[in-house]
């Protein structure tokens, strides 16, 4: 149960090449290795994973920098749904072009010159779409996640099945498009799998590839003929492409792969393999090791358009803020009705002004909990644009901090606080008044702080909440409220220092009890007498530990946050 077994797989095994500038084709049945192939040379496969061998590009070795520099195109399309598309090609140029070689005006050519070569016009207006939004075409979204890529005019350019899903037309025009680029100079390698004859007859190079290994690799026209000589024989009318993955299939003889071990031997194979020797014995790696890639913009300026586009993404997907508005709303109603005007008369002037701190308390932490689907629900998003280079980590944290901590998080405190602050019939001071608003911002502040620590560090909502509930569940045992302190096992009570609830239970105590009296019939009790009772510290100093531990939580929580973003796997 608790060692974990790794079996190892081999992937890849020999293959080698050389790919040119023009389109470079990689072919073969599923799970024959295209993918993983084109990850390896794309510089996404973890290092880890690659037991020998190099990639080279330029005659530079092939590092994650090559992310930077090169576009790739996702096999399922990543872009902000809630954006246009005009607005998500311009996200792009804006980050990805730097700022000295292009002025605004620049970028927006570019992006309207991207619209025109993909045929986006007609929907360029037009969302991207979301789960509830129905947006632009699946065709669309394809072409559109080609153009993030272009923008910036890539001399080498990476795509992961860029036809599947697509209709016949739709998958020719984008290969026309790619085949016009390559007619540039530039490199396009992709993976694909079973092309139609007028997409094939686009290719410059093939490879072919069967359960991890290369069974061809030469110029895609004398494919047939090598086959042919081989053997097998491509009937009149047969698509090539269909032809390959007919010979590919049923070629395996137990673990023995004979077309792949017939081209390792093929004379083509043998000049290839000379090149490489050529290349690796003129190649000195201190020498060729590449100057280390940067982003294109300054950090302000990411922090800027990032922040930006959160800001859209709420406005145009309110649906949670308007539920954590209403929420903060009626809660706030409902604990004002439920303690409605407190009495200063004992038993009920205690026992219901702790009450309330205690359920304010809770509603401030507990209502926060939709913060956990923040980095899980854009996690793929932000794996992408960070490793294609499109903004820092740094840049992607600060911006949800700007951008949904404080509008989403803060403002709605100060609604919750007022409603029952002032239905309850608490202290009419202002300085009280504003002391519990900070109280209750810096409850809501580190709540949130934890929960974001939570998203970032767990992959799907189910885990995220399992992981909130414990330390809130526990944070709530140990607030003061539902269980004495002092009277518990001495090896527990540490926990106490942890709680958010106790140091936000504490700090309204003290705002609302010290100095008051309150009495009963024939007795009187001061507010000091129950703080002192219940060993709570009413100095200044004492109120002020609370804010000061309450910040310390969340400064802690929101490193850990940037801490685990960092930290989350970019490899493929
Ligand atoms: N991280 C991994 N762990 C285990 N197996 C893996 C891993 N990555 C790839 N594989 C296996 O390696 C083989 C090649 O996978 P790859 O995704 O490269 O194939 P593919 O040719 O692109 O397939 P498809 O056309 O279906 O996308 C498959 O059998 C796959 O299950």
């Amino acid at each position: 149960m608790f060692s974990r077994q790794w079996v190892e797989k081999d992937i890849l095994r020999d293959v080698s090449g050389i790919l040119n500038p023009g389109m470079n084709a990689i072919m073969g049945p599923t799970g024959s290795g295209k993918t993983s192939l084109l990850d390896v040379i794309a510089g996404r496969k973890d290092p880890k994973g690659l037991k020998s061998g190099q990639v080279l590009v330029d005659n530079t070795i092939v590092t994650s920098d090559l992310r930077l520099c090169s576009a790739y195109v996702v096999q399922n399309d990543i872009l902000m749904g809630t954006l246009t598309v005009r607005e998500n090609l311009a996200f792009s140029a804006n980050l990805r072009l730097s700022r000295k070689e292009y002025s605004s005006a620049d970028k927006q050519m570019r992006v309207d010159s991207v619209i025109q070569e993909l045929g986006l016009k007609d929907c360029a207006d037009t969302k991207i779409g979301t789960m509830f939004l129905r947006g632009v075409s699946g065709g669309e979204k394809k072409r559109c996640s080609i153009g993030m890529e272009l923008i910036t005019s890539p001399s080498l350019l990476f795509l992961d099945e860029p036809t599947t899903g697509l209709d016949a037309n739709t998958a020719n025009s984008i290969m026309e498009l790619l085949q016009k680029l390559s007619k540039k100079g530039k490199t396009v390698i992709f993976s694909i799998h079973q092309p139609r004859y007028s997409i094939f007859s686009q290719f410059d190079h093939l490879t072919l590839m069967n359960k991890g290994e290369i069974i061809y690799a030469g110029a895609a026209t004398k494919a047939i003929t090598y086959f042919e000589e081989l053997g097998y024989k491509c009937e009149p009318f047969n698509n090539p492409a269909d032809f390959f993955l007919d010979v590919t299939n049923g070629t395996m003889v137990e673990n023995e792969n004979p077309l792949a071990v017939i081209y390792r031997k093929s004379p083509h194979f043998l000049n290839v393999k000379d090149r490489l020797t050529q290349i690796s014995d003129g190649f000195d790696p201190e020498v060729t090791k590449g100057d280390r890639v940067g982003y294109a913009t300054p950090f302000y300026y990411q922090l800027m358009l990032v922040s930006g586009r959160t800001v859209r993404n709420i406005l145009r997907n309110p649906q949670t803020s308007y539920a954590q508005l209403f929420l903060n709303i009626f809660f706030g109603i409902l604990v004002g009705l439920i303690y409605y005007q407190i009495p200063h008369t004992l038993p009920e002037a205690l026992q219901n002004r702790t009450g309330a701190f205690f359920f304010l308390v809770i509603n401030m932490v507990f209502g926060n909990l939709s913060a956990v689907e923040l980095f899980i629900s854009e996690r793929v998003l932000f794996i992408h644009e960070n490793s294609s280079g499109f903004y820092r980590t740094s840049v992607y944290f600060l911006s949800k901090v700007f951008a949904d901590l404080i509008p989403n998080r803060i403002l709605p405190v100060f609604i919750f606080s007022a409603i029952p602050y002032f239905m309850m019939g608490l202290k009419p001071d202002v300085e009280a008044f504003f002391l519990y608003c900070v109280t209750m911002s810096m409850v809501s502040l580190s709540a949130v702080s934890l929960a974001f620590l939570i998203s970032a560090s767990a992959g799907s909502f189910a885990m995220a909440n399992i992981l909130i509930a414990l330390p809130y569940v526990v944070m709530m045992v140990f607030g003061g409220f539902l269980v004495n302190l002092n009277s518990m096992l001495s090896g527990m009570s540490w926990l106490k220092w942890a709680s958010i609830f106790r140091y936000g239970y504490n700090a309204l105590a003290i705002i609302e009890l010290k100095d008051q009296v309150f009495t009963s019939n024939y007795t009187s009790m001061t507010g000091d007498m129950y703080l002192d009772h219940q060993e709570i510290d009413y100095s200044t100093w004492g109120f002020w530990q609370n804010q000061v531990a309450l910040t310390g939580i969340m400064c802690v929580c929101l490193i850990l946050t940037y801490v685990q973003l960092r930290r989350i796997n970019r490899w493929k």
